[in-house]
């Protein structure tokens, strides 16, 4: 995946007529690239525009300007998009699992419905799948037939997973995964992101403000200042040789950066 020149700016409207009256630059000309089974982490702090080029990779929001390349082809168009499958391609995980979970559906539809919208399975094989996918993320059989609200924030962030992994994606993008959990589960989920990554070779673009979590679990990073990468390099160089004033502010503030302590 490769984004050139992406640029995202919404318009800020006021006034009785709500005219527009200037422009929100939130992504403006960020180059990036993720390659097969890398974690890449996106960091900066809130406002940075980190979240905008999650939702531009997912398509939950329209590019201004530049380049969303996936297989060596533009995706920003609908019908490339459609033929080449990207939309089972790519993946989220979201920060908030209570609100990205509906509410009146059993975690057995919720993690059927990306295979329904992108394969055909006999409800056999279809049961057999969702099995896997529970196993492989550590829940019993019995949270089939449950509701979202019965489960810790832990394990809903676990059936987040299971979902976003049940059309075998190349690619999760991951925007907070962990930030809204109690420190002593954040270990516990990121430990099984990183083995499902494994296992299934997926990328992800790791989004996070938390420099603790962010080197626990990336190859690379690129750090966001107003809309721009200001900084990139492998993980080792970012927290040993940081270069950017502004990188070398961010580290200065991370209050604990061991994840296995937190545990
Ligand atoms: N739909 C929108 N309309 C107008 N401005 C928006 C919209 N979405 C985001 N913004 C603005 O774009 C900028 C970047 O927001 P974004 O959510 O991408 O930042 P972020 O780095 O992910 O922050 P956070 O960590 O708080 O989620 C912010 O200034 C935000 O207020």
């Amino acid at each position: 995946m490769k984004l050139n020149n992406l640029k995202v700016h919404y318009p800020i409207r006021s006034g009785f007529l709500n005219r527009i009256t200037g422009q929100v630059y939130a992504v403006d000309g960020v180059d990036l690239n993720i390659s097969e089974g890398e974690t890449v982490g996106l960091v900066g702090e809130s406002g940075s525009g980190k979240t905008t080029i999650g939702k531009i990779i997912v398509g939950l929001e329209q590019m201004t300007a530049g380049q969303l390349i996936y297989q060596g082809q533009d995706i920003s168009k609908k019908r490339v998009r459609n033929k080449i499958q990207y939309n089972k391609d790519v993946q989220m995980i979201f920060q908030d699992s209570m609100s990205s979970l509906n509410p009146r559906k059993t975690i057995y539809d919720i993690i059927a419905e990306p295979i329904r919208n992108f394969e055909k399975l006999e409800p056999i094989a279809e049961k057999k799948r969702i099995l896997q996918l529970l196993d492989i993320v550590g829940l019993p059989q019995e949270t089939l037939t449950q509701y979202p609200h019965q489960f810790s924030g832990g394990q809903r962030q676990r059936i987040g997973i299971a979902r976003a992994v049940s059309t075998n994606p190349k690619l999760i993008v991951a925007d907070e995964p962990v930030s809204a959990l109690d420190l002593s589960v954040q270990a516990q989920v990121l430990n099984f992101m990183k083995q499902i990554q494994k296992e299934m070779n997926i990328a992800f673009l790791f989004i996070s403000h938390d420099l603790g979590v962010v080197r626990h679990m990336t190859d690379n990073i690129a750090v966001m200042h107003y809309g721009r990468i200001v900084e990139k390099g492998s993980r080792d160089a970012i927290f040993n040789h940081p270069e950017h004033i502004y990188t070398k502010r961010l580290l200065s503030s991370i209050p604990s950066i061991d994840i296995s302590k937190r545990e």
